[in-house]
């Protein structure tokens, strides 16, 4: 069943408070994705099969081959006892290594199912992570999402093995095996298998409660990774402020408690193991007690007594996995309701099913009475907003921190859907055209300037694969980096370190306009993406997008008044609304908000000049 896009919190209590019907078709789902292998399943299934069937002539064949020699013993001289010794030994070794041979291809095969299910469900699971909205991801740990992908996924994976071809072998094992003891002697195989419901009970318990203990294990242990991705990405802030006593601390108490769960899950299970290894031995006590009274009284052979014992042996080890078994049904239940319910969202973002690519004609974007509204906000962030931008337009969006600048940007390329009112390119509703023609006429330039670990090379040709060495050269030239990077010893090829970490603010922010510049946008929009930037830099840059102006719509949000006092029209925006527009020149002529940041951020030489065009300072005043 599809859900609306949903939080990983309530992705994980559906999991918790879904009932068992809900579990069952869990499982039957799973069950599902291993029948698209169906010789491998098939194969793990017919081996296991008669692997356990052989596992179950040894007892037998020791039965027969302990009364052969007795029979020996008695008749030293009998040809025939010998020969049929022999025998009994050549086939049991047979059957050893039949078992053997039906083992490995068992556990290979079952193996190969679960990691094709682990595989599958992975892609899925990536693929949905990449489709679903900003909004998702704006409530969302990423520590999460890793954790559901990898924990929860490992628990899927292994259903087939760990239980699907485990039933199989302990229904054999305990069904025939059961049948065979109490067909040859009722009293002895009641005793036989009396320790199996006791072990059976112990073993499911004490795995249900490792189960509840291994949950709260991974959420400790989530804790404990948040704490030191956090710290990894803030380790600048901590060194600052010599923080590393407080860390150890925070670490220190996150570690602790997973160690006293730890502790906790080994109590379980050694009680456990000692409880069931007792009983186990208790019932081998009394049909050797019960057995030997029979033997002497000529009821049972001594070979018949070897193969009751022979077969407790082999039933023990499965017996006691019936609590695995039980685990991984609860286990699979669980983690794959989390996965299936992150993998049957809904997509609040996608394109409509008759959705046309984009066509754009004379460049037009317009917003027509736009609001917005965050999915995790109460106030809208947008309020009833309209403006046109046309084709070679330079759009300069300024205001205080907060007033909504970025939403704006974040709007056109659909990485949220507008709440009311809509955004057209040349007519047509942004929703109503497929996401990836979109994507592909509006970019933007993003604040966080965000770098993979990867060449330089890579890094620029990111949005184009195919590009050309000298594409990369003008694209890297036009942002003001060929100098720089022409001084590295690797040149295009130096690999940046963790998110660009190697490279200063600027070199970063110029590699995302590289980036960016590689591609040919209708719509353009820098999103503060030269704040890093010093200003002669930045007018260099500003020049070369210039050059280009005019084949699409350009719009610069900024902080500076350097930055964008160019533009063919300013909005000025408060609480998300444009409380003023108009060129450089008419806002000054207002004396209104503009005029008064401007003021602020200008030096007074500056200001007699207000050419709207003046570069000689940085202008580090914020709105
Ligand atoms: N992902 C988000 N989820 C919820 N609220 C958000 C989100 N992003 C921004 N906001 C809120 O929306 C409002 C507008 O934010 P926005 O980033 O658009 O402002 P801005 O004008 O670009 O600010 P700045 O100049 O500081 O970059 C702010 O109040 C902010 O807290």
């Amino acid at each position: 069943m599809a859900m609306a896009e949903t939080p990983p919190d309530e992705i994980m209590r559906a999991a918790d408070t879904a009932g068992w019907k809900a579990g069952m078709r869990t499982i039957w789902r799973v069950t599902a994705l291993s029948l698209r292998s169906p010789w491998m399943v098939a194969i793990a299934l017919i081996s296991t099969l008669i692997a356990a069937v052989l596992q179950l002539l040894i007892p037998v064949l020791l039965g027969r081959a302990v009364d052969q020699t007795q029979r020996l013993i008695t008749d030293p001289a009998g040809q025939d006892a010998t020969a049929a010794l022999w025998t009994t030994a050549l086939l049991v070794l047979a059957v050893s290594v039949g078992r053997g041979v039906f083992t490995t291809f068992q556990n290979y095969y079952s193996e190969s199912v679960g990691h094709r299910v682990g595989y599958a469900l992975r892609l899925a699971y990536y693929e949905k992570i990449q489709r679903l909205s900003f909004g998702f991801h704006d409530r969302v740990h990423s520590g999460d999402l890793i954790t559901l992908g990898m924990l929860d996924l490992e628990g899927v994976r292994m259903f087939f093995s760990t239980g699907l071809v485990r039933i199989v072998l302990l229904s054999i094992l305990i069904g025939i095996g059961g049948y065979m003891l109490l067909t040859t002697d009722v009293i002895l195989g009641l005793l036989a298998l009396s320790f199996v419901p006791f072990v059976a009970w112990r073993s499911s318990v004490s795995q249900l409660k490792l189960r509840g203990t291994w949950l709260e294990l991974q959420n400790r242990l989530s804790v404990l990774s948040r704490v030191m991705e956090e710290n990894l990405a803030g380790i600048r802030v901590v060194r600052a402020f010599a923080a590393r006593p407080h860390e150890m601390g925070k670490f220190d108490a996150a570690s602790t408690r997973a160690l006293d769960l730890a502790h906790e899950r080994v109590d379980i299970r050694v009680r456990n193991t000692s409880a069931m290894t007792l009983s186990f031995f208790a019932a081998m006590g009394l049909v050797l007690w019960v057995g030997s009274g029979k033997v002497v009284a000529g009821e049972i052979t001594v070979g018949t007594l070897t193969a009751f014992l022979t077969f407790m042996t082999i039933l023990q080890m499965p017996v006691r996995q019936l609590g695995m078994l039980v685990n991984s049904f609860a286990r699979t239940a669980t983690c794959g309701e989390r996965i299936f319910a992150l993998l049957d969202l809904d997509l609040a973002i996608t394109d409509k099913p008759d959705a046309a690519p984009l066509a754009v004609t004379d460049g037009v974007l317009r917003f027509e009475d736009v609001s917005f509204t965050y999915p995790t906000s109460r106030t809208s962030t947008i309020g009833g907003l309209s403006f046109t931008a046309r084709m070679g337009e330079t759009i300069g969006l300024i205001g205080p921190p907060g007033s909504g600048k970025s939403t704006i940007a974040h709007l056109i390329p659909r990485f949220y859907d507008v709440t009311a009112g809509r955004i057209t390119i040349d007519g047509q509703d942004i929703r109503d055209v497929t996401l990836a023609s979109l994507r592909h006429a509006v970019v933007v330039v993003q604040q966080d300037a965000f770098l993979f670990t990867t060449s330089l090379e890579n890094n620029i040709a990111y949005g184009d694969p195919w590009a050309q060495p000298q594409q990369i050269a003008d694209a890297s030239a036009s942002a003001q980096l060929a100098q720089f990077i022409a001084t590295l010893p690797a040149g295009y090829e130096t690999v940046v370190g963790e998110r660009g970490t190697s490279l200063s603010g600027g070199q970063r922010q110029r590699m995302t306009i590289a980036r960016t510049l590689m591609l040919r946008p209708s719509v353009l929009i820098f999103d503060d993406s030269t704040a890093a930037v010093d200003a002669g830099t930045e007018q260099r840059i500003r020049a070369t997008i210039q050059a280009r102006a005019a084949e699409r719509v350009t719009i610069i949000v900024a902080h500076r008044l350097n930055s964008l006092m160019h533009a063919d029209r300013i909005l000025f925006l408060e609480e998300g609304r444009i409380i003023e527009q108009g060129s450089h020149e008419e806002l000054l002529a207002q004396n209104g908000r503009y005029a008064a940041l401007h003021r602020l951020q200008m030096r007074p030489d500056e200001i007699k000049t207000a050419s709207g065009t003046t570069d000689k300072t940085s202008g580090e005043g914020q709105p």
